[in-house]
């Protein structure tokens, strides 16, 4: 079998964390090689490529404002054009959907619609734009939203898109940050699955998640929090430290979880995502908040195998004259 050659094109930070020196010798037991590719040379020196796995989510959000970046991707997309037959992990335009949270709460919302009946939803939630005081809260009454409300950025990922805040009233409305989401926030015991994707597999892990908070509004000021240190495996923060007499919520169903994700893997027309999800303790309502592009996949031991089967089915598809 002639060699085959997937490029991965990822930060330093994901490159560190992934170590791709160990997935590179289990491709090459299956006769794949693995490059890793430099954006600042030129890609055409460092190809062909059969497949290119890659999270150019940061270098995306950074071109917005920045001229190099905007080079990097430039450079980069015009290789992709140029090379229809590489397999791009995943295509460019669904990845960039990702980016804006208000772009990936209206899919949500969507899939609430599709699987009605079946028990899953997308908390209540508003697109903010303005800082105009008066029309955010006429918005917030309008849309029946309750307190607290949890603020997110409208950029989805990168650094600065996992500082949020906790508003409990009115009054606490001018601590949004527009362009941002504010949605209802969804008491869930503390618990939340991360549903980790691959292609058809699909892993779910339980991780700590904000504890249960009072229906609101009330008088309490507001709680700015980053998202990482409430919802990463070791996270250890008191917004977190749940009361032992809570009663434990029941795991998401597995039924339910293979047809959501079959779902937005349709919707997404993405291999590598993940889906984080809680359940309601009232309702016991599967919620979706929130959606991510290509992981981290900690705690899922089968990633490098499940990845590369489905980077061998990707490719045995693609040469296929059938498809
Ligand atoms: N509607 C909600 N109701 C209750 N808790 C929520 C809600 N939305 C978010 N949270 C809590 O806030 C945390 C961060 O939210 P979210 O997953 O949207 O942030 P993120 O920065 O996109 O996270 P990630 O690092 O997974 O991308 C969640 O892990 C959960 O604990
Ligand atoms: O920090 P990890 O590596 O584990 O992965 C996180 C990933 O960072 P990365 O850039 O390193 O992939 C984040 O991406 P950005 O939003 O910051 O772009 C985001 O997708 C988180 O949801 C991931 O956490 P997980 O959902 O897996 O807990
Ligand atoms: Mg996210």
């Amino acid at each position: 079998m002639a060699s085959r050659r997937v490029g991965f094109c990822l930060s330093v930070k994901k490159r560190r964390r992934i170590n791709l020196s160990a997935f590179a010798h289990l491709c090459a037991g299956r006769g794949i090689e693995v490059v890793e590719i430099d954006l600042s040379r030129t890609m055409d020196s460092q190809g062909p490529f059969d497949i290119i796995v890659h999270k150019l989510s940061d270098v995306i959000v950074e071109a917005e404002h920045d001229s190099q970046s905007q080079q990097l991707l430039d450079n980069f997309q015009t290789y992709v054009s140029t090379h229809p037959r590489t397999v791009l992990l995943d295509p460019l335009p669904a990845m960039r959907q990702l980016l804006d949270r208000f772009a990936s709460y209206r899919i949500i919302s969507k899939l609430q619609n599709t699987l009605q009946g079946k028990s899953i939803c997308c908390p209540p939630y508003l697109e903010i734009n303005t800082t105009d005081m008066s029309a955010i809260q006429e918005a917030v009454d309008r849309k029946q939203l309750t307190y607290p409300l949890i603020c997110k950025t409208r950029v989805a990922h990168g650094s600065r898109s996992h500082e949020m805040s906790l508003i409990f009233s009115r009054a606490g409305l001018r601590d949004a940050r527009p362009p941002c989401v504010l949605q209802s926030f969804v008491n869930h015991g503390a618990v939340l699955h991360k549903v980790f994707v691959v292609g058809e597999q699909h892993f779910t892990v339980a991780r700590p998640s904000l504890k249960n908070f009072p229906t609101g509004p009330y008088d309490r000021k507001t709680i700015f929090f980053n998202s990482h240190e409430v919802s990463k495996p070791e996270s250890c923060s008191h917004l977190t430290a749940l009361d032992e007499t809570m009663p434990r919520v029941p795991a998401p169903n597995e039924d339910l979880m293979v047809a959501m994700v079959k779902e937005l893997r349709a919707a997404l027309g993405m291999a590598l995502f993940g889906v984080d999800v809680i359940t309601n303790i009232d309702t016991h309502t599967l919620t979706i908040i929130d959606i991510n592009i290509f992981p981290g996949y900690e705690g899922v031991p089968q990633f490098f195998s499940s990845l590369l089967s489905h980077i061998e089915y990707v490719l045995d598809m693609s040469h296929d004259p059938k498809h």
